[in-house]
């Protein structure tokens, strides 16, 4: 996988008008496109429509948590907007995760978030997950993928024990990716983008650093040239 390939841009904005110019300039320097709640919310389906139509798959963040019923009928739903990767909660059950699988259909790969990554140790201990996030995080990653999730979503901090719990064939998806420097945010459990490929991430999913920086496009091509194992490539093409 090349570095551009690696890299998933988060396309959070408020409306798709002020989220296109962003989208066009960086689709090129990507291999995939997030809409996540704030862009869903406002926009629906035809978000997800018009950043596949930038030639790039999409992945929906959707983070669906309901009961079985409901999300295997919202994945329905989500699988008719075009989505390539769609989210749901691990923590909803091996139930819901499977009705999200039934309901997405098999072109759409289904992603379990494992604990999100704002959370650190003692938030997770405030909602009764005592220990490290570590341990839930590899719990939750064991119960989706025998629930059928096609993937995962942990921080860079976990991705290597995922890996050895879930093996080779479920796709690691990872945000809370952070160049050396560049503001955390609300991101508790972050590490560099070129560490979290060293540990084993499939796909780093980067909004902030990309979404506000004064040139996204040239951004996006230097993080990418600098993931382990990247070819230098020609700008634009
Ligand atoms: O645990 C999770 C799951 C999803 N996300 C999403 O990834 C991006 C990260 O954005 P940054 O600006 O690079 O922090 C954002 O869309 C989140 O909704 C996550 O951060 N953590």
């Amino acid at each position: 996988m090349s570095g551009r390939e690696r890299l998933c841009a988060a396309l959070d904005f408020g409306s798709w008008s002020a989220a296109e110019p962003f989208a066009r300039a960086v689709a090129p320097e990507v291999g995939m496109l997030k809409v996540g709640l704030e862009l869903f919310a406002a926009e629906g389906p035809p978000a997800v429509r018009a950043a596949a139509a930038l030639g790039r798959p999409v992945f929906l963040d959707l983070k669906l948590h309901d009961i079985p019923n409901t999300v295997e009928g919202a994945a329905r739903s989500a699988a008719r907007s075009g989505a390539a990767l769609l989210t749901v909660h691990a923590g909803g059950g091996a139930d819901m995760i499977a009705a999200a699988v039934r309901g997405a259909g098999p072109g759409v790969r289904v992603l379990a978030v494992t604990v999100l990554t704002s959370l650190d140790a003692a938030a997770l201990d405030a909602v009764g997950l005592a220990g490290p996030p570590e341990a839930a995080v590899v719990r939750l990653a064991k119960l989706a993928v025998g629930a059928g999730a096609g993937g995962l979503v942990c921080s860079p901090l976990e991705v290597a024990a995922v890996r050895a719990a879930v093996g080779p064939g479920p796709l690691l998806v990872v945000p809370g990716v952070r160049p050396a420097g560049a503001a955390r945010g609300d991101q508790s459990r972050v590490a560099t983008p070129e560490a979290a490929v060293r540990a084993g991430a499939d796909v780093l999913v980067v909004g902030r650093p990309l979404r506000d920086a004064p040139d996204p496009a040239a951004a996006a091509r230097a993080l990418a040239a600098a993931l382990p194992g990247a070819t230098a490539r020609p700008s634009g093409g």
